[in-house]
Formats: C-alpha cells, sequence, structure tokens
C-alpha cells in the first residue's frame, strides 16, 4: 500500500485577470507527500507556493488535474487539513487555553476531551505555563504557537502552514523551525510549509519541492537527508557534512530563477 497521504497530481491554475488576459500561476505541477512527513514548497516570489497550498487547502479551485488525500479528491476545505498563516491570529478576549479549545467547541468535541487535548497540544508547543494567559500578553512568537496548538488540537491529518515564521524575529524563528520538527515526531501530523527560506526549507524538510516562477512549475525535488538521527539543534544541523553545499546549490537555483 502507498504511503502517500497526499497526491498532487498535474495540477494547473490559470487566473482571469480583473483588466482581461490570464496569468498561468501553477503549471501541470506534480509531487506527493507520504504521511508523517514535513513537505517544504520553496520558490522566489510568485512561484506558486501559496496557490498549490490553498488548491491543498481546498480554498482555490484547480483548473486542472487532482489533488487526492488517502487516494480521495479533495473538492473543498476540510477538517482533515488544518491551516496555520503567517500573521498569529488569536482571539484576545480569550486564555490561551479557550483559544485553543474554540475550534474544537464548534466541531462539537465534548468539554472534557476538549480541555485534555488543549493541555496536550499546549504542552507540545510549550505553553503549559501560560494555559490561564491572555494572547495579548505573550511574544509574536509564542502567539504563534497558540496558533499552531489551535490547528493541531483539531487533530487534522495535513497541517498546512503559509510562512508560518515569515513575521518571526531570528532568533524566535529557528525555535520555532525545531519545535516543528519535535512536534512532527510527537504528533505524526504530515506538514506541507510554504517559505522562501532557504535554511528554513533544508532544515525542516523531509522533501522539498522546489518551483520555478512564472509559471509555477516543480523545478526538482530535493531530499535533504540531515534529518535522519533528528538532531535537535540548528547549529548541529548546519554543520553537517553536505548542508551547505545543498544550500549552496538551492540558492544557484533562487538565483537562476530570479533572473529569468
Ligand atoms: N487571485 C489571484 N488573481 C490573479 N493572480 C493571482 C491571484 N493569486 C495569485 N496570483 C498570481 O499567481 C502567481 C503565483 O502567486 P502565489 O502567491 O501562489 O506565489 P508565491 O510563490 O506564494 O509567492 P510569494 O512567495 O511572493 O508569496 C503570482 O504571479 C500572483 O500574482
Amino acid at each position: 500500500m502507498s504511503q502517500d497521504l497526499l497526491k498532487i497530481r498535474n495540477v494547473s491554475k490559470v487566473f482571469s485577470l480583473p483588466k482581461g488576459g490570464e496569468l498561468t500561476a501553477v503549471d501541470d505541477v506534480s509531487f506527493t507527500v507520504e504521511k508523517g512527513s514535513i513537505c517544504v514548497l520553496l520558490g522566489p516570489s510568485g512561484s506558486g507556493k501559496s496557490t498549490i497550498l490553498r488548491m491543498v487547502a481546498g480554498l482555490e479551485s484547480r483548473t486542472e488535474g487532482a489533488v487526492l488525500l488517502n487516494d480521495t479528491p479533495i473538492e473543498g476545505p476540510g477538517r482533515e487539513r488544518g491551516m496555520v498563516f503567517q500573521a498569529y491570529s488569536s482571539f484576545d478576549w480569550m486564555s490561551v487555553g479557550k483559544n485553543v479549545e474554540f475550534g474544537m467547541k464548534i466541531n462539537g468535541v465534548p468539554a472534557d476531551e476538549r480541555r485534555a487535548r488543549a493541555e496536550r497540544f499546549i504542552g507540545l508547543v510549550g505553553l503549559s505555563k501560560f494555559i490561564d494567559t491572555y494572547p495579548s500578553r505573550l511574544s509574536g512568537g509564542m502567539r504563534q504557537r497558540v496558533a499552531i496548538a489551535r490547528t493541531l488540537a483539531n487533530e487534522p491529518e495535513v497541517l498546512l502552514m503559509d510562512e508560518p515564521f515569515g513575521a518571526l524575529d531570528a532568533e524566535t524563528r529557528w525555535q520555532m523551525q525545531e519545535l516543528m520538527i519535535d512536534v512532527a515526531e510527537a504528533s505524526g501530523t504530515t506538514m506541507i510549509i510554504v517559505t522562501h527560506d532557504i535554511e528554513e526549507a533544508i532544515f525542516l524538510a523531509d522533501k522539498i519541492v522546489f518551483l520555478s516562477s512564472h509559471p509555477g512549475r516543480v523545478k526538482e525535488e530535493i531530499t535533504p537527508l540531515f534529518k535522519p538521527g533528528r538532531l535537535r539543534n540548528k547549529e548541529d544541523v548546519i554543520a553537517l557534512p553536505g548542508y551547505s553545499e545543498l544550500e549552496r546549490k538551492i540558492m544557484r537555483m533562487m538565483r537562476e530563477e530570479g533572473h529569468k
């Protein structure tokens, strides 16, 4: 049986422009995402990363092709796919615990289970001490962790993240990256992460899908192979043999795309 949870098959997206004409944002893109893995969509601005993620989320229609989750076509949003956006969005009038419980409440999860799951996922993102705190009292990174815990608490099969750490300072950013590796391992959640940060991509990904721009096409699939052994600290990972060569290679690819 295939281990691929998600199959993106020959997907294209053509936007009709308001002033007439069309723009092919995504052109015949195919890739698969293995269950429990982290797939990173990397590429220059305008390579269709967000559009692909939104099609997987069911928030954007496809012009052609298919997206299959467990071999079932995706035709709209669904609970088995949870999305975390760049701007950390939380309800400031509710405690961290209530924020995380909110989605489950909407989904009809009983109160006891809600509380238990909220505690588990708040613990997983390292915020147990802040369960009764209001988000306005937390830093940007902590609020983004609340958003991640809230999405994970709905127990999606796939977590979709669009530039999730883009608004964070450098130190918080790499702490969040380390956290995501722990979360992926502890929860078994499959993840697709959009970024244009090369280092972030290499650090997080089991598979990088590198996209070219205008139109967005798969230029190369890269398997970084730095995760087996699961080194926790980023400074140890970037010192591994082959890491800087891969970073250089991808920087060149990025530059080529930028000059097109
Ligand atoms: N609703 C829309 N209508 C028209 N064009 C769009 C729409 N959404 C995206 N596009 C265009 O499609 C292309 C791909 O956009 P997309 O946001 O998916 O790229 P991206 O790789 O995520 O870029 P970035 O890294 O800058 O976020 C771009 O040229 C963009 O202008």
